[in-house]
């Protein structure tokens, strides 16, 4: 439709043109042969596309066809041509030579032809080139010994071959589409055919399985060929080709051969193709990408989580070497540790440091009376009472420093306000009132001791002091806070 629309345009213009120019280029005498002439039996080669053939609607097409066209209407030669239909190019030759026929379109000049026909100069060169199934292994003309080569009959070509490479088992088929229907199914292994032919056929046909192995050796030259009786006509349809401009050919041959329906389909099925693989691997990145992503986002969570839990696990073994099992107040080394900064602290910037030692009075009693878990228990209250008043003044540490003895750190008190709290601490442990038997209730009491800091004394000195005076206060009859002075170690 499209390629039958832009011929009648493309014919149009050069008829327009043509009119302009307005020289005529036959002589008087060729005009009057054509006037002569009824008509002049045109016989096309029916199957040879695209030089020369006839489409599904039997109407005669191609290169061949369109150069008669602009011959004929470019300097309005008023050609008569009736154009013949025969199956195959055997009967055109047969009735070329009957003289049944008057003209060709696209014949190729032999020894045998030149008894009857007259040849233009070749207007179309094409190459012959060998056709083979993809699986076909070699290359060149060579590669078919042995093979069974096909030829279209009558075809120059397959008289070429038969002369050149007597060797080859060939066979002549009646069409170039017979003949490559025959190589892709496997009765033949290859045809040597026009490669614009058979590009043509094997789209047509969807012949998928076949490639192109090398060129034959063979090229048409394609001519006009008119019956040797005939001489005006010759002269006539040679002029008409000189006539045709480089350009004029160029675009026919270019519609025809390059740019001809078949090769557009192919390159829009192999444009089709590369957008889809293209297509494809930007799904596949994309799916790759967000895949990478996702693995990355899951390990990044993965390791947050262990981060988190490996944080949790040091907490919480930090927490199991820093506090005591039986109260949850800080154990001996944890009070210790913390004891040197707070001191050191303290000791740095002038302020001042208390520190107690306590000791619960007569616990060996309770242990023996009700039981070690009650005297757990009992130290467990002792410890509870002390951390609440600390907590409610928001002051100090407690610590448990062995058995059911205890320390207090009071950063930032002094000795005065921290015989207060030890006073307090005293009084509400001994008012606690802890069950020990069913109907039995322990009070205990403590001994305090406590030591401030007053020159620089290291902290060891004033635990030791504190710890005299905590001693003292038990021998004084417990239940009491003693202050560390010089007499005590003495
Ligand atoms: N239930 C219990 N008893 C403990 C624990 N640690 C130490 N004890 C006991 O505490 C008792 C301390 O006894 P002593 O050192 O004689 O002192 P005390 O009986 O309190 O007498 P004074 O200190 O002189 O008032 C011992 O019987 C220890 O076995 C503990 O964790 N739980």
């Amino acid at each position: 439709m499209t390629r039958s629309l832009f011929g009648g345009l493309y014919l149009l213009l050069f008829s327009v043109a043509g009119m302009l120019y307005g020289q005529d280029i036959l002589t008087p005498e060729e005009r009057q042969w054509l006037a002569d002439q009824p008509v002049i039996r045109f016989a096309p080669a029916p199957n040879y596309p695209p030089v020369e053939f006839f489409n599904e609607n039997n109407e005669y097409q191609g290169i061949t066809a369109d150069f008669i066209q602009i011959i004929d209407q470019q300097f309005d030669l008023g050609l008569k041509l009736e154009i013949v239909q025969f199956p195959d190019w055997t009967t055109v030759v047969a009735e070329g030579r009957a003289r049944r026929v008057d003209m060709w379109g696209a014949a190729e000049k032999t020894a045998e032809r030149s008894e009857y026909m007259q040849f233009t100069r070749p207007y179309i060169r094409l190459p012959a080139v060998i056709i083979v199934r993809s699986e076909f292994v070699g290359e060149g003309i060579e590669a078919l010994e042995g093979k069974k080569v096909v030829g279209i009959q009558n075809y120059a070509s397959y008289e070429h071959l038969q002369e050149k490479y007597p060797q080859l088992d060939t066979l002549a088929v009646p069409d170039i589409e017979t003949g490559l229907r025959m190589v892709s199914y496997g009765a033949a292994d290859a045809i040597v055919a026009s490669n614009a032919a058979a590009i043509y056929y094997i789209e047509k046909n969807g012949l998928t399985n076949l490639k192109v192995v090398g060129e034959s050796g063979f090229e048409w030259s394609l001519r006009f060929a008119v019956r040797d009786d005939w001489a005006p006509l010759l002269s006539i349809m040679q002029k008409g080709l000189d006539s045709i401009t480089a350009q004029q050919k160029r675009d026919i041959y270019r519609y025809w051969i390059n740019l001809d329906a078949s090769n557009n389909r192919s390159s829009t099925k192999d444009y089709l193709f590369i957008a889809a693989l293209v297509g494809l691997v930007a799904i596949l990145l994309v799916l790759f990408s967000w895949a990478l992503r996702k693995r990355a986002r899951l390990k990044m969570q993965r390791l947050t989580q262990r981060i988190e839990e490996q944080k949790k696990i040091e907490k919480e073994l930090k927490k199991l070497a820093t506090t005591d099992a039986l109260t949850g107040t800080y154990n001996r080394r944890a009070i210790l540790e913390m004891a040197q900064i707070d001191y050191q602290k303290c000791l740095d910037e002038g302020l001042p440091f208390s520190v107690l030692m306590i000791d619960i009075d007569n616990f060996k009693q309770v242990n023996d009376q009700y039981g070690h878990e009650i005297g757990d228990r009992v130290i467990r209250a002792v410890v509870n009472v002390c951390r609440d008043i600390l907590s409610a003044k928001n002051i100090g540490h407690i610590g448990r420093f062995g058995g059911e003895e205890f320390v207090i750190l009071l950063p930032m008190i002094d000795q005065e306000e921290a015989y207060l709290v030890a006073e307090q601490l005293r009084e509400c442990v001994e008012k606690e009132s802890i069950q020990c038997a069913e109907n039995a209730l322990h009070f205990s009491t403590i001994s305090v001791g406590l030591e401030s800091l007053k020159h620089a004394e290291t902290f060891d000195e004033l635990l030791h002091n504190a710890d005299l005076a905590m001693y003292q206060a038990k021998n004084a009859g417990r239940n009491r806070v003693a202050i560390w002075h010089e007499s005590i170690s003495g």
